[in-house]
C-alpha cells in the first residue's frame, strides 16, 4: 500500500494495523525489548491521543521514521520490573523520556513541570505490550520534522498523502485538539482570561 519507498512504520506501512481497539480495554503492560530482564511498565488504563510523531526525540522502532507514542495520566503508569535498567535521555526536556539502557526502548515519558499544559500526562508506545485493545493512531504530528533527521523534502507530498490514505490527517506540530490546550495554558500563564 506503501506508495513511498520510505518505511512509516512497521504498524503504519500496511495501514493501521496491530490496533483491534476494544472499549472497555483498561491497559497492559510495556516490555523493553532486551531479550532477558525486561523492564516492565504497567499501565493501568487505555490511551489518549495516539499518534504518529515524526519529531527527532521520539523513539522509533529500528528503519521506522515515525513513532507510535499516545498519552496516559501518569497515575496509571508504574515501573514493576528492572527499573535499575531506565534512564532519563534528556532531564532538561520538556518530556523526560525514561529508556532502557540496554535496547534503548523509550518505556514512558513524564512532564515534570507542573506549568505545562500536558503535566499529569506520561506519552507511552504500546507497541512495546503485548495486549490488545490499545487505541489506534488518530494524527501524524510533527510530520515536517522528519527532515530534521534526514527525510529529504522532496519525500514529503509522498509522505503526506500515504499518512492521509490510511486515514491520518497529517499536521507539522500536534493536533488543533492539543495545540489548544498549549495555547490556553500559555493564557493562563501571562493572566489572559478567555472570555
Ligand atoms: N522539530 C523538533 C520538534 C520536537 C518536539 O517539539 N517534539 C514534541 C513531541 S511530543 C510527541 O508528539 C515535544 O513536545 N517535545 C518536547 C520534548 O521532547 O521534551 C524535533 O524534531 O526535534
Amino acid at each position: 500500500m506503501t506508495t513511498t519507498t520510505i518505511k512509516l512504520h512497521p504498524r503504519l506501512d500496511n495501514g493501521i494495523t496491530d490496533y483491534p481497539e476494544v472499549p472497555d480495554f483498561s491497559g497492559g503492560t510495556l516490555k523493553c525489548l532486551c531479550e532477558t530482564n525486561k523492564v516492565e511498565v504497567h499501565v493501568d488504563s487505555q490511551t489518549a491521543h495516539n499518534h504518529a510523531c515524526g519529531c527527532s526525540k521520539c523513539w522509533k522502532p529500528d528503519g521506522a521514521t515515525f513513532s507510535i507514542v499516545a498519552v496516559v495520566s501518569r497515575e496509571k503508569v508504574q515501573v514493576i520490573n528492572n527499573a535499575d535498567k531506565l534512564k532519563i535521555v534528556d532531564e532538561a526536556a520538556a518530556i523526560q523520556r525514561h529508556f532502557c539502557t540496554e535496547c534503548n526502548a523509550h518505556l514512558f515519558g513524564r512532564i515534570e513541570n507542573k506549568d505545562h499544559a500536558f503535566y499529569g500526562l506520561d506519552f507511552v508506545h504500546t507497541e512495546l505490550s503485548d495486549d490488545k485493545g490499545w487505541s489506534a493512531p488518530q494524527f501524524a504530528a510533527f510530520v515536517s520534522s522528519i527532515i530534521e533527521t534526514g527525510t529529504p523534502p522532496s519525500k514529503m507530498d509522498d509522505i503526506r498523502k500515504e499518512l492521509n490514505h490510511i486515514g491520518l490527517p497529517t499536521y507539522d506540530v500536534l493536533s488543533p485538539e492539543l495545540m489548544d490546550l498549549l495555547a490556553a495554558k500559555t493564557a493562563e500563564l501571562n493572566g489572559i482570561s478567555q472570555k
